[in-house]
């Protein structure tokens, strides 16, 4: 081995694949052409580490067992599962199943006494790339007995390695290589030391432009809500009258408008913290700890509904938020913003294991719009899934309720139109779905991965209530006729999207909170190195986004009843393609990163993205 920093025998710790656990390894080798060091774990998988995953022992400071035992039960349950212990326990179970087992169920006994001294970050870098596509046989695919999500087929692992790979990455298992040691041969590690949870890394690539971006949104985004409002509200909204006539600066504000807002948003937080509805487990953290949720989301819509009923029986003029819609958005806007500075404020105290992977740039302007903390949370109250899952979502359906009021009023109907009665049970379908299946939203992009900043705040608070309702908002000045038979194509189209989006998004919920489901045992998975496994079979095998392409389909239907003289109120379709788009991409390079050449195994057996043959 030429000098290098760690030398055959040295033992280290080194990063599990996909997570941020370390366990103590033994360096083999290294190799002078990739640049990777061969390291072998306690239960004789071998991997290969660069060496920026790898850290000398001292850099750590591991639970004690006599602390941990004190804690939570998932730490409890965690200590029997570490590679350590493996080769006592099993020698089957593979340094793959422990890993994802410690990183599944193992909660740190306090974030507090977990200290790391650098922060590091794996990468998964692709090494050379000819031979992957010969592999991609399927040796890993199998129709799984989905009895747990981490087994490693190490059989047709060790048949890869055989060949020349093309796409290979440099974390993997090499068990099979012939050099490695048996896992009972190998020392027993001693208890009190356990996988360390690490700090989440410097985010270095970029999403939204990066830091210009980060600018350019912040500026643009509020702009572009106010500059919609100003449209729709034209007789003849459309690119020709580029740019609305704007008005006065005092009118876009009212502070009775403010109140509301404030009003809404805090009787929004009461029925949250109501002890009424289940209380749902989170995926789990880096850290292994699994949040809890308050999942009450039907309860708060049902109880919104009759609080608006009785304030409509008062004689409260719903159409007010019609008419006051321009102020209504501008002091939304204003709470947006207001949140966002207590979120970054507050994220610069939160210990580095709660920041969110993506917003933690070291760029105030770029981590304040993506967001630093993951789960910021007042005692129990979760702010991101408040926000993501009430006041936002719920405001929607009740904005879209008193546009079917003012178009009534302002056109003299004795009932809503067709195209506003499609639009409004549409979108509250959607909106309902949501939160009966609230649960669904634990195991989604937003809630597991992204931090909670402007982008987030904003988008929740302002961009859904004000932008989602604009097909309500255009039909209350642009009447749209629609006949029986056209009202049943769009009926048809909207379900048959719900249909797509509501399966597909069950199944993967299902799958990932108990991938042992026997409703789901037809199902063929992937297995990964994180544990996890992936579906390649079902809905998730038809396309890789299923439930994207059921959105879409939904927001066609949506935009259908407002008929084609305007583009406006086909902005919600047009937005949304940019945005699953984007999203799509952006899951593209999270999964590739942790889950690697089982990821690009999958993006072979299901190569269209969105639509099928299409996309
Ligand atoms: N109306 C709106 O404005 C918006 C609606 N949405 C909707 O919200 C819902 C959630 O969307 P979003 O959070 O973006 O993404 P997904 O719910 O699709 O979540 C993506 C995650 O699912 C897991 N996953 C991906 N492929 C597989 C597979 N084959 N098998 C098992 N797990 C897999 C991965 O996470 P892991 O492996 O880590 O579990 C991946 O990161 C969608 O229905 C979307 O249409 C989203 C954005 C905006
Ligand atoms: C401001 C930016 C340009 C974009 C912000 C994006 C957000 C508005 C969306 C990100 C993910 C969302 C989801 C829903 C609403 C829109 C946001 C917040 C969702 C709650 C709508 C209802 C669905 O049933 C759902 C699946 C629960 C959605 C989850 C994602």
């Amino acid at each position: 081995m030429p000098a290098t920093k760690y030398q055959t025998g040295d033992t280290v710790m080194g990063r599990w694949p996909g997570s941020s656990l370390y366990y103590e390894v033994k360096v083999l080798r290294f190799d002078t052409r990739s640049h990777l060091y061969t390291v072998i774990y306690k239960d004789g998988t071998e991997l290969e580490l660069r060496e920026q995953d790898i850290k000398t022992a001292s850099g750590f400071q591991t639970r004690s067992r006599s602390r941990s035992r004190s804690r939570s039960p998932g730490r409890r349950r965690s200590r029997s599962r570490s590679p350590a212990r493996t080769t006592r326990r099993s020698s089957s179970r593979t340094a793959a199943a422990v890993a994802a087992a410690a990183i599944t169920e193992s909660a740190p006994s306090t974030r507090r006494d977990i200290k790391l001294k650098d922060t590091l970050e794996v990468r998964l870098t692709q090494e050379d790339t000819k031979a992957a596509e010969n592999n991609s046989n399927n040796k890993h695919e199998k129709k799984e007995e989905n009895n747990t999500a981490s087994k490693v087929n190490e059989k047709s692992e060790a048949k890869v390695e055989a060949e020349p790979v093309k796409n290979r990455y440099n974390l993997r298992r090499r068990k099979d290589d012939g050099d490695a040691k048996p896992a009972e041969s190998q020392p027993e590690q001693p208890e009190d030391k356990e996988a360390t949870v690490a700090a989440a890394p410097a985010s270095t690539s970029l999403d939204f432009g990066g830091k210009i971006g980060a600018y350019f949104w912040l500026l643009f985004l509020p702009a572009w809500v106010l500059f919609v409002i100003l449209q729709v509200n034209l007789e003849d909204p459309s690119l020709a009258n580029f740019p609305p006539q704007l008005p006065p600066l005092e009118a876009f504000w009212d502070a009775q408008a403010l109140g509301f807002v404030i009003l809404w948003i805090l009787f929004q937080a009461l029925l949250h913290v109501l002890p009424v509805g289940k209380l749902s487990e989170g995926m789990p953290l880096r850290s292994g700890e699994r949040l809890k949720y308050r999942t009450n989301g039907l309860f708060a819509i049902v109880a919104s509904a009759a609080a608006v009923a009785a304030a409509v029986y008062q004689g409260v003029d719903l159409t007010y938020i019609h008419s006051r819609f321009l102020q209504l958005a501008t002091a939304t806007l204003l709470i947006s913003v207001l949140l966002s500075i207590y979120l970054y404020t507050r994220s610069r105290y939160a210990p580095s294991d709660q920041l969110a992977l993506g917003g933690n740039s070291g760029n105030l302007v770029y981590d304040f719009f993506k967001g630093r903390e993951l789960n910021p949370r007042i005692k129990s109250f979760d702010l991101k899934f408040f926000c993501e899952m009430r006041p936002g979502l719920i405001g929607w359906c009740l904005i879209n309720f008193a546009m079917a009021l003012a178009e009534m009023k302002n056109q003299g109907l004795d009932a809503p139109s067709y195209a506003m009665i499609l639009v409004n049970l549409f979108q509250l379908l959607y909106v309902v779905d949501g939160l009966w299946n609230e649960e669904a939203i634990l195991t989604t992009m937003d809630l597991m991965h992204d931090g909670f900043g402007f982008m987030l705040a904003f988008g929740d608070l302002v961009w859904v209530p004000f932008t989602y309702t604009l097909q309500a908002y255009y039909l209350v000045g642009h009447p749209n006729p629609l006949s029986l038979p056209a009202v049943a194509a769009i009926v048809i189209l909207k379900l048959a999207g719900f249909y797509i989006f509501r399966k597909s998004n069950s199944e993967k919920n299902a799958f990932r909170r108990n991938p042992s489901d026997p409703k789901l045992s037809h199902l063929k998975t992937i297995p990964t190195a994180t544990g996890k496994s992936l579906l390649v079979s079902g809905w998730w095998g038809v396309v890789r986004h299923p439930n994207y392409l059921g959105d879409l389909i939904m927001a066609l239907a949506w935009s259908l009843p407002c008929g084609f003289n305007h583009l406006l109120p086909w902005y919600y379709m047009i937005y949304f393609i940019i945005l699953l788009v984007h999203r799509d991409s952006r899951d593209m390079s999270d999964c590739r990163r942790k889950y690697g050449s089982a990821w690009d195994k999958y993006c072979r057996t299901v190569p269209y993205r969105i639509i099928p043959r299409v996309y």
